[in-house]
């Protein structure tokens, strides 16, 4: 029986749907010498799939990707080996679009603060100030695919006033948002720049030292993205400085950082595992449509989302 890795848990849902189909689903901590020898299929998350990954299952024909971002995946590798790499977009959009949403609130409201301040009885902390009404100011999002647009129909509900670069490929054309042309014009503009960019050579690195300092000295950033769009340690600089008013993010340059790394110290970020889409819903969504990619290129179907189309092609070809 063809098996397929499971290389970070994902929701039942998903390995139901491959077992149903005939194909196993193990994980590596319990694979017998058999699943890797059977295995046709690997399903990853945030952790992506290396090249050694791949060379370890001999028969691999297929890697889904769990999610939107395949930054993670050795897509030259993939191709070089003739493996298909799916993934999932849309799945998980409102549930990221949410969670920037949140982190926003949780800056402007102090709710960490708050929590700890309530638990500890200190009721004087209302005294302090620091709360901040967010109807009336400007979003401004960086990266208009399916989150972007989503977050900007949610912060354009809330009365904001709704900036977007996007790439004239993304045609913004939603009610009430605005369009600007360069990233320097939306961080001086903005009191909360939002970002939901895929990480690549282009983007890698885009938020810098030079770029935290046209900001407004009370804004907000926000990454539900990649860690590795902001320079991490600029940022960290510019919040400990004061020159920007705080950060809530949920990617980051290395996931999990050392417990004395400096960020984790500072008390103007809100900081999230990496869980932006992991509600109950995003999570079934996710497993059911990386689960069903995986089945299509098994079973010769064309999936709806690959990667690599050309390799699909190749690969289909050579089977017909
Ligand atoms: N935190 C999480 O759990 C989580 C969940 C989902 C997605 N993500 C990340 O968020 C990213 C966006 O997800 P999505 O579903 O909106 O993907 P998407 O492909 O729909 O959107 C990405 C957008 O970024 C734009 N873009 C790319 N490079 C750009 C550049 N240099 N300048 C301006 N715009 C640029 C693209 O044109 C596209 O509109 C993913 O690539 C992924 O890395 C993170
Ligand atoms: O790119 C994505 O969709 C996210 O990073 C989701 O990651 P996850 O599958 O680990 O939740």
């Amino acid at each position: 029986m063809e098996s397929c890795l499971i290389v970070q848990p994902i929701h039942d849902a998903g390995p139901a749907l491959l077992r149903e189909a005939g194909l196993r689903p193990f994980t590596p901590q319990e694979a017998q010498p058999a699943d890797w020898a059977d295995c046709v299929a690997a399903i990853t998350r945030n952790a992506g799939f290396t090249a050694q990954q791949m060379d370890a299952c001999p028969r691999l024909r297929v890697v889904g990707v769990h999610g939107v971002g395949t930054d993670a995946v050795d897509i030259v590798h993939a191709d070089r080996s003739g493996i298909v790499v799916v993934n999932t977009p849309g799945t998980n959009t409102l549930s990221v679009a949410e969670h920037a949403i949140a982190l926003m609130f949780a800056l402007a409201k102090r709710i960490p603060a708050s929590d700890q301040a309530t638990r500890q009885g200190d009721f004087a902390f209302k005294f302090r100030g620091g709360l901040v009404e967010l109807q009336g100011l400007t979003f401004g999002i960086v990266g208009m695919g399916n989150i972007g647009r989503a977050t900007a129909a949610l912060a354009h509900a809330l009365g904001m006033r709704v900036l977007a670069l996007s790439r004239r490929s993304d045609d913004v054309g939603l009610p009430g948002i605005e369009r600007v042309t360069t990233l320097d014009e939306l961080l001086a503009a903005s009191d909360v720049v939002s970002l939901h960019l895929p990480a690549t050579a282009q983007t890698v690195g885009l938020i810098g030292r030079r770029e935290l300092g046209l900001m407004r000295r009370s804004a907000f950033l926000i990454n539900t993205g990649r860690g590795a769009v902001i320079d991490e340690p600029a940022l960290i600089e510019a919040l400990a400085a004061g020159t920007i008013a705080g950060a809530g993010l949920d990617v980051f340059a290395s996931e999990a950082m050392p417990a004395d790394y400096p960020l984790l110290a500072l008390p103007n970020v809100v900081l999230t595992p990496h869980s932006a889409a992991s509600t109950e819903a995003s999570l079934r969504r996710m497993a059911i449509a990386v689960a069903q990619g995986v089945l299509d290129v098994v079973q010769g179907r064309r999936p709806p989302h690959m990667v690599n189309p050309t390799t699909w092609s190749i690969r289909r070809g050579v089977a017909a």
